[in-house]
């Protein structure tokens, strides 16, 4: 029997990543081959940009895909979120050459609040809700805090696509195919104080810690090789990614709405305290995705250099959060 279409809404649905993930949307990737999928797409109320958006949804249209049900346009997130199952909240100003991500907090904070009092209104009650707008950390917390009546858990920060660039380092150093990797994670802030943490990772079996057995590596190349990655590309490319960030986008739901089948992945969820992080606070944790709910793993040792990363990336997280208090 055919399912009954979902509801996604995707904000910057004309900005980059945009164009690199609606299509992968309307396909399947995200929420299964089976599943129809209605588009509710916004943009700043601005004609260009509503211009541009159009053009997007006329190449969406000329792609027939089978399980696109439906797609609108909007300017106000009060009619984009209506009803909605998943949000990608990807609109936000993108940095550009010697930013840090937390230098986009004053030119993007607002929208947070505005799209979770909006996600508060109309949104359906389980909607499962991505930030991937810088910093996302931060701006999930705002968006959660400013949807009162929406469970905390529904609110999450991208994580993943930090998380796919250390497998892929690991995979290389190794020899070994990414998909061989079990175990990785990443912890804290989406900035260069993230821990890509592969203390627990195994493949086939046998502990990457051990077969990479190389600290030096661990601290001088590997951590700021991942942390430092997004400033890589926007240095080789002159723009941010947005492929890359629109392919952990769709991994980030994909997982959360269909399963790991007990594979660790990681996303940015409000503390429950677990781990001496604050409650609430958007934190990148393990979890394995399960019947359309994450969980923690929990009860995870860290030593002492492990305490110091996240020490620095939850006192980072803790600042930028202190700093959008007014808003909230
Ligand atoms: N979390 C992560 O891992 C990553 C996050 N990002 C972030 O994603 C964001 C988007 O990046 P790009 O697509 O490259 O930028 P872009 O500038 O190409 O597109 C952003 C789009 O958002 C729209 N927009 C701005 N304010 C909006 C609002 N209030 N409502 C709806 N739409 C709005 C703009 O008109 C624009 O079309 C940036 O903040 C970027 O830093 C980028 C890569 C990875
Ligand atoms: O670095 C940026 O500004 C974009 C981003 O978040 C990433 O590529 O990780």
């Amino acid at each position: 029997m055919t399912k009954a279409p979902m509801r996604v809404a995707v904000t910057g649905a004309a900005g980059q990543i945009g164009y690199a993930l609606l299509f992968r949307i309307a396909s399947g990737e995200m929420l299964g081959k089976d599943q129809p999928v209605i588009l509710q797409l916004l943009e700043i109320p601005d004609e260009k940009a509503q211009k541009a958006l159009k053009g997007v949804m006329m190449e969406l249209e000329d792609c027939a895909f089978p399980l696109l049900a439906g797609m609108s346009a909007h300017g106000d997130p009060n009619t984009a979120f209506k009803d909605i199952d998943a949000a990608l909240l990807v609109g936000a100003r993108p940095r550009g050459p010697g930013m840090e991500r937390r230098d986009l907090l004053s030119a993007n904070a607002q929208i947070f609040t505005a799209q979770g009092k909006a996600l508060n209104a109309v949104a359906k009650r389980d909607v499962r809700v991505l930030v991937v707008g810088n910093p996302a950390n931060t701006n999930a917390y705002i968006a959660m805090k400013s949807a009162p009546d929406l469970p905390k858990k529904n609110f999450t920060a991208m994580l993943r696509l930090d998380h796919n660039r250390g497998l892929s380092q690991i995979a290389a150093k190794l020899g070994k195919p990414v998909a061989s990797i079990e175990k990785f994670c990443v912890w804290g802030n989406h900035s260069p104080t993230m821990y890509a943490d592969y203390r627990f990772a195994t493949i086939e079996g046998k502990s990457v810690k051990d077969l990479i057995n190389d600290d030096d590596w661990n601290r001088n190349i590997f951590l700021p090789t991942v942390g430092k990655r997004g400033a890589a590309i926007i240095e080789a490319r002159g723009l941010s990614s947005a492929a890359s960030a629109a392919n952990a986008a769709i991994d980030h739901m994909h997982d959360w709405f269909l399963g790991t089948n007990g594979r660790w992945v990681t996303m940015g969820i409000p503390s429950d305290g677990s781990y001496g992080i604050p409650e609430d606070i958007m934190f990148g944790v393990p979890v394995t995705c399960d019947a359309g709910a994450y969980k923690r793993v929990e009860g995870l040792p860290i030593d002492a250099f492990s305490q110091r990363c996240i020490d620095k990336t939850l006192a980072e997280l803790m600042e930028e959060q202190d700093g959008v208090k007014h808003l909230l």
